[in-house]
């Protein structure tokens, strides 16, 4: 039944990151693969457990993933290209790459931190039921007791997230094919006795997809044979496609109240609503009163979170370090599951809440851009050859370091001792940068666990936590820091180690920071104040520390946004605003340089196309770009771009090592594009998730291929 409580989905990668560790271990053999499957069968009767134990009333189920629900659909489909379908395992050859094979493309889950596959679907990939595992799941839950409701990507969503071959039609065209797909799961999931099902159709709150939703639903819904039908938007407002929606056979309709803001009643053409009135996308609790108070205005309403709580942590319980004054305002996923019940609770007995009190109005960002000349007149040389070699900041983490953090922390590695083992490593990034004949070397960052939970932990107004796990891709799991009060920097935080590591060489040794912008993405911020001000917060700090980096003869500083795109909102009409002041935030953070410093910027996954215009406002010096993943596509939106630019030509999300030849071919499809004198030779990210022998490999084969690239003097 789908009444009272429910949740859109759940954390899966493991209270403790178990099927981080499980995948890790099958990925190097030391894992079989009913070892792989015992961990997430363990990890999926752990969640039922858990959500029945804290009074859930409707359980979902096919909320876990080895890897990417998106992957998983598209096995589902049997949406599999040719070349992966002779891999050994063509599951993880998608995700990952294997042999000679580059994965498929990655990109972020809408406005999320989370990365999905991107699937890829030409006018004649196959479109039907191929798997079983939300059929799976139904019956190994049941085993344990539980009825579930299956929840899958729905038609829309999923068509309009994969791309098409080349050559080839929007995979949005193929949407009765998938249709027919879907009707057959449905029916079998009709046959297992399944009563409902969830289609996640976030991508309508983007305003796409409306027209094919309606007709989609109206399909679906007047199927005889099949469950009720329990279609969830979120991330904003429904929209245009909530009367779409209301208009089909569908039972009931999921809407994000949190992000969205109210709906009208009458609008929901008699469908159940499931509102998500508990955040999935912070850390703070819910204030209940004005939940409840929203939440009396609808009939019949099943209390819900506003998305999948997949984007924050399992459990408060968990941090026991954290400031009592701090933790009575913060709820992870355990906390909001608890939340969601108490109000459908109250909810039952009649209670009415009270309506919230109006959040304080902003005050408009700054954009001070005193401090440097414009962009021709500064260019500042550091006697570079043409097609200059560098990465982009972190080297492979050793176990060894991350082992000393953990000392460090325990107290059994005093500050001193820790701070000579970080000198040692950024001695031998150092060496080994020069020994490969990289032109503009980095420290490595190795006294960085993060890009941005390191500036957290060096900044006033922020918090970390000790096991606050939230999924990005894959395996990867990140621990967002929590803003939740005044940002300001006390003392500088990184021009120590900047100037140890160029006091070893005589090549300039890039200063490496994290953006205001992508310090906010990747944190849970507070909610009292508007977004934009926050992050005016933390671009005085990141200013500070760039004027500090400047005056120690820092002669070229990265400032990173590799979430510049991230918050972008996802409807169209609020995206200037948006971009507006992100950029007046970054030109902020970094016109303390002044003319004499190189700013560079790193933007990965940056999807450049709809924020081309933006990036040249950043009024960066040379621009470094994820280009080598998605095949150098992003090539054709950059011509053009009148700044330095390096598309990455090494795809260090891939264990690959790719060879002189490919990074070369890369290169010339720069060269076609970007005059040679404003191209830079890099990598499409860090290497930190990379080890010691691909990094130095793949390194020399960049050297080599820039060298052979460059005009003779
Ligand atoms: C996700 S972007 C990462 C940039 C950072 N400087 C690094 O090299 O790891
Ligand atoms: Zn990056």
């Amino acid at each position: 039944m789908l009444t009272h409580s429910t949740i859109l989905g759940y954390p899966r990668i493991g209270p403790r990151r178990e099927l981080k560790r499980a995948l890790e271990a099958y990925w190097d053999g030391r894992l079989d693969r009913d070892g792989l499957d015992r961990v997430g069968a363990d990890l999926r009767a752990g969640t039922w457990r858990r959500l029945a134990a804290l009074g859930l009333r409707a359980l979902p189920s096919n909320t876990f993933s080895e890897y990417d629900h998106v992957l998983d659909t598209a096995v589902l489909l049997d949406a599999v290209p040719e070349r992966y379908r002779a891999a050994a395992d063509p599951y993880f050859a998608m995700a990952r790459g294997a042999d000679g094979l580059p994965p498929l493309r990655m990109t972020k889950w809408f406005d999320t931190n989370y990365h999905y596959l991107v699937p890829e679907i030409g006018a004649r990939t196959p479109l039907r039921l191929a798997g079983d595992k939300p059929i799976r799941e139904v019956r190994e839950a049941r085993a344990l007791g539980h009825e579930t409701r299956p929840v899958l990507v729905g038609p829309v969503t999923f068509l309009l997230l994969s791309e098409p071959a080349a050559g080839d039609p929007p995979p949005l065209t193929r949407l009765d094919d998938a249709l027919t797909a879907y009707a057959d799961l449905l029916a079998a999931l009709a046959a297992e006795g399944v009563e409902w099902v969830q289609l996640d159709e976030p991508a309508l709150v983007t305003g796409a997809g409306v027209a094919q939703a309606r007709r989609a639903y109206e399909w679906l819904g007047a199927l005889s044979d099949r469950p009720k039908l329990l279609v969830a938007s979120y991330f904003g407002e429904p929209g245009e496609a909530l009367p779409a929606l209301a208009a089909t056979g569908i039972e009931a309709i999921g809407v994000d109240l949190v992000r969205g803001g109210p709906v009208d009643p009458a609008a929901l053409g008699g469908k159940t609503l499931v509102a998500g009135v508990v955040s999935g996308r912070d850390v703070w609790r819910t204030d209940l009163g004005a939940a409840l108070y929203e939440l009396s205005r609808y009939p019949g309403v099943v209390v819900s979170t506003s998305c999948s709580l997949l984007h924050v942590p399992y459990d408060l319980d968990a941090e026991t370090g954290l400031d009592p004054a701090l933790r009575e305002r913060l709820a992870f996923a355990d906390q909001k599951v608890a939340e969601v019940v108490a109000l459908a609770d109250r909810l039952a007995r009649g209670a009415r809440g009270r309506a919230p009190s109006p959040r304080p109005a902003g005050r408009p960002a700054e954009s001070t851009l005193e401090g440097r000349a414009p962009y021709p007149e500064r260019s500042v040389q550091v006697g570079l050859p043409p097609l200059p070699v560098t990465t982009i900041g972190s080297f492979p983490q050793t176990g060894e370091l991350r082992a000393a953090r953990a000392a460090l922390a325990a107290g059994t590695l005093d500050q001193r001792g820790y701070e000579r083992l970080i000198e040692a490593e950024i001695e031998r990034v150092i060496r080994l940068q020069e020994r490969l004949g990289v032109d503009v070397l980095v420290h490595g960052e190795p006294e960085r666990n993060d890009m941005v939970q390191y500036f957290a932990e060096h900044l006033d107004g922020f918090a970390t936590t000790r096991h606050g796990w939230v999924q990005s891709y894959g395996s990867r799991c990140t621990r967002p820091p929590i803003i939740h009060g005044d940002v300001r920097r006390t003392a500088p935080i990184t021009v120590r180690w900047t100037r140890f590591a160029q006091s070893l060489t005589e090549r300039p040794v890039k200063g490496m920071l994290t953006g205001p912008v992508t310090i906010v993405a990747w944190s849970f911020v507070r909610r009292d104040i508007p977004l934009r001000e926050v992050v005016v917060q933390v671009a005085e700090a990141v200013r500070a520390e760039v004027r500090d980096l400047a005056a120690a003869g820092t002669s070229i500083i990265q400032v990173d946004e590799p979430a510049l795109r991230e918050l972008l909102p996802l409807r169209r009409e609020r995206q200037d605003e948006y971009l507006q002041w992100a950029v007046a935030a970054y030109r902020h953070a970094t016109s303390s340089a002044g003319d004499h410093t190189q700013i560079h910027t790193h933007l990965c996954y940056s999807n450049a196309s709809e924020v081309i215009a933006a990036i040249d406002g950043l009024d960066a010096d040379v621009t470094t770009i994820e280009s080598a993943r998605s095949g150098g596509r992003i090539l054709g939106e950059l011509d053009g771009f009148g700044r330095g630019l390096g598309p990455g030509v090494y795809d260090i999300h891939s264990p690959r090592v790719p060879s002189a030849e490919e990074v070369g071919d890369l290169l010339d499809a720069v060269l076609k594009v970007v005059p040679v004198e404003r191209v830079w030779v890099n990598p499409d990210c860090g290497l930190k998730t990379r080890t010691y022998p691909q990094v130095e490999a793949a390194l020399a084969n960049l050297v080599t291929a820039a060298r052979e690239r460059r005009p003779s003097p």
